[in-house]
């Protein structure tokens, strides 16, 4: 059997009486890059955060339809959204450091969850820096400000926040938008190291982004998806017309 993180199925959701995502079915791998791509509008960002609850509770907002998460409904009323977030992830388009030291931020969610001990909460800033690839910039400076740090060093910072929590899956809604190439460059690098241990999903409006990083790429298209496939198979043979018009810039 196939390894699945998510499986979607027959996902509708509605803000208010505009139906924002349709019909969506969706098998997400484990350890595997999946990027979401698609015109702006098309639902890519109202999709990911059904993976994390992160719509459902905005006034207004109907979702019918299933989400598992290893084979369970993460919309079943049992469902604590708590310890949903602690193993699903979300690294936002702006870094959005806390506006307090990097120690700080890093050891929140930790301590959220209830560790205390210092040097329990030590090894763990320096796990998650290490993971985010930017223990070296920041390992003497951990008592300053992250909000001194340049945007591509936040982001990394916030990707090191969110791995703190010793998360499952990653999700990283155009987590490069606002970087310059070098730091889009580290990003995309570290996505690709942290696959080993995290499933990680990620809507990009950079279709070269996703075609150097992704394992699989679906194809939004108001609010459906349109091709679901290995990346390889939607940049080289998609199957369906509107997928080539797009990935081949005639519209979008
Ligand atoms: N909170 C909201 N209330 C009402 N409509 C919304 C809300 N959020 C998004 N929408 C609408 O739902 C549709 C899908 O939006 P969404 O942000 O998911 O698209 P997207 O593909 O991520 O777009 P982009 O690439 O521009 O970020 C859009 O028509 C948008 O206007």
């Amino acid at each position: 059997m196939e390894n699945y993180k998510f499986k979607v199925s027959d996902l509708d959701l509605y803000y208010g009486e505009f139906q924002a995502l349709n019909k969506i079915n969706m098998s997400i791998k484990s350890h595997q890059i999946t990027a979401f791509i698609g015109p702006s509008g098309c639902g890519k960002s109202t999709f990911i955060k059904t993976l994390n609850r992160m719509n459902d509770l905005i006034p207004g907002v109907t979702i019918n339809g299933e989400v598992l998460l290893d084979g369970e409904d993460i919309y079943a009323s049992r469902q604590d959204i708590i310890t949903l977030r602690k193993r699903v992830g979300m690294v936002f388009q702006k870094p959005n450091p806390f506006p307090m030291s990097i120690y700080d931020n890093i050891t929140y969610g930790p301590r959220t969850h209830g560790v205390k001990q210092r040097s329990k909460l030590d090894e763990i800033v320096e796990r998650s820096l290490r993971q985010a690839a930017i223990w070296d910039e920041v390992k003497d400076r951990l008592k300053k400000n992250a909000l001194g740090l340049s945007g591509g060093q936040q982001q990394r910072l916030c990707i090191a926040r969110a791995l703190a929590v010793e998360p499952e899956v990653l999700l990283m809604d155009e987590p490069t938008s606002a970087l310059d190439p070098i730091s889009t460059m580290k990003i995309e690098e570290l996505a690709g190291e942290l696959k080993k241990d995290y499933t990680i999903i990620m809507v990009t409006h950079n279709m070269q982004q996703a075609g150097r990083i992704s394992d699989n790429t679906a194809f939004f298209l108001n609010g459906e998806v349109i091709e679901f496939d290995e990346t390889v198979n939607i940049f080289n043979h998609p199957k369906d017309e509107r997928t080539e018009n797009y990935i081949t810039g005639r519209f979008g």
